[in-house]
């Protein structure tokens, strides 16, 4: 796989940092979750596919040694706390990069290094909101709306984040040497919205929030509710797709408004709702699958796996527990990504394997282990 041999710590955190290292692990890296002790198990992290974890004390001095070596040995560490946190328990950047100046210290926060918010606690919709990316989200007369948790920490977090991580490790097979990655998910975030703010000047977003084209304003380019209560998508921007949806809903194009009519969008809405309110998901599926009218049917966790597209392409695995989820993507066509099918490991299963690979002594370890700077869990044989 592509980063087989690449070695990476990350320090558990809530859900962006996570993201970062199952990315890293889906595509071949060794990742090892640092994981704090007596936690109960399983880990609260739900992106923990093909890691590994070690229970280990940050708050002992013995803990933050063992981490300082541990760093000596890897090349990535994924460190998901506000600002301070890291050089308080004395485990900053120049004390790591001094130790290993090949490491790549990735630092995935919400707010970034410096700045006023720097030590402030967020989440998710707080970033979103400082990027103002949030203000532009939601529909006409709505207060605007954070979709999930996914923009800000997955997109603008963990993904930017990983490929931070990826552009340092390549620049570092010509210069030898680590550096440190400021990932700031308001940053991250803002970026991924270059697109809304190098369009400013189209008219693409000339009218209020939830009026314009690619915002719920237009009718062509929305959601509807269908006689089973399920939904269709429509996305029929271009004038030629915009006709095969006129044909596929039954209407004729010589008798409707102008597509970029703005004033007759709300009621064409109105129009296309009822329209496709009279027939099932399944039914204008028939209808419009093999057009390119850009209509597709809004599926459900449930029904996604098995749609016909998705099942050709694998777009979704299951592992050794019967779970689904998405495959990593995208596709290499060398080197693709093979995620493991294994459970998501315990709290502190791998502390001894890990420590010897890292080069600890069986006699280091049990010292660790008098000490309470780390934990063994090992799995009940049932699970
Ligand atoms: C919207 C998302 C969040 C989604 C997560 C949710 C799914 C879950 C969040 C809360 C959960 C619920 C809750 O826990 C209560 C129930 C618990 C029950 O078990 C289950 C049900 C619950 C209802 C549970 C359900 C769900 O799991 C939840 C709802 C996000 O936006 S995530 C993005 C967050 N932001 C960031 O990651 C940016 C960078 N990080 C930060 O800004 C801060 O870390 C953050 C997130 C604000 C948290 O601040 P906190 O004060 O807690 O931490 P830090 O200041 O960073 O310091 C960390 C301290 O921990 C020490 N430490 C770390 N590792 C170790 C170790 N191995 N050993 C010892 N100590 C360690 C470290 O030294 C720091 O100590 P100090 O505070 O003394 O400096």
């Amino acid at each position: 796989m592509a980063l087989s041999g690449v070695r990476v710590l990350e320090l558990a955190g809530l859900a962006p940092a996570p993201l970062c290292g199952m990315i890293l692990a889906d595509f071949g890296a060794q990742v090892v979750r640092v994981d704090r002790l007596s936690q109960s198990a399983p880990a609260p992290d739900v992106q923990a596919r093909g890691k590994r974890s070690l229970a280990l004390d940050l708050k002992r001095p013995q803990g933050t040694a063992a981490l300082k070596r541990l760093c000596g040995g890897a090349d990535v560490l994924i460190e998901p706390f506000r600002h301070g946190v890291m050089e308080k328990l004395g485990l900053g950047p120049e004390v790591l990069l001094q130790e290993n100046p090949r490491l790549i210290y990735a630092r995935l926060t919400g707010f970034g290094q410096t700045g006023k918010y720097a030590k402030s606690a967020g989440h998710d919709i707080n970033y979103l909101a400082l990027s103002g990316v949030l203000s532009k989200l939601g529909r006409k007369n709505e207060n605007p709306y954070a979709p999930v948790n996914l923009l800000a920490d997955f997109a603008g977090g963990g993904v930017v984040c990983a490929m931070g991580v990826v552009i340092a490790l390549f620049e570092r097979a010509r210069s030898g040497k680590g550096q440190v990655i400021d990932a700031s998910m308001v940053e991250g975030v803002a970026y991924l919205s270059s697109f809304l703010w190098k369009s400013q000047n189209s008219g693409l977003w000339s009218q209020p929030r939830g009026e314009n084209l690619l915002d719920s304003g237009a009718p062509f380019y929305e959601t509807y509710r269908t006689s089973d209560g399920k939904f269709m998508a429509v996305g029929a921007l271009e004038p030629q797709f915009y006709n095969q949806l006129i044909k596929g809903l039954g209407l004729n194009l010589d008798e409707l408004p102008a597509q970029m009519s703005f004033s007759n969008w709300p009621e064409m809405k109105k129009k296309f709702a009822s329209i496709f309110a009279q027939k099932t998901q399944a039914e204008w599926c028939s209808i419009f699958d093999s057009t390119d009218a850009c209509v597709t049917p809004v599926l459900s966790f449930d029904d996604v796996a098995s749609h016909q597209h998705n099942k050709e392409r694998s777009s979704f695995i299951q592992n050794d527990q019967g779970e689904i989820s998405p495959r990593p993507a995208p596709v290499l066509s060398r080197t693709p990504a093979v995620p493991s099918c294994k459970r998501d490991p315990f709290i502190g299963e791998h502390t001894e394997e890990i420590l010897l690979e890292y080069g600890f002594t069986k006699q280091e370890i049990a010292k660790l282990y008098s000490d309470k700077a780390i934990e063994f869990k090992k799995p009940k044989a049932n699970l």
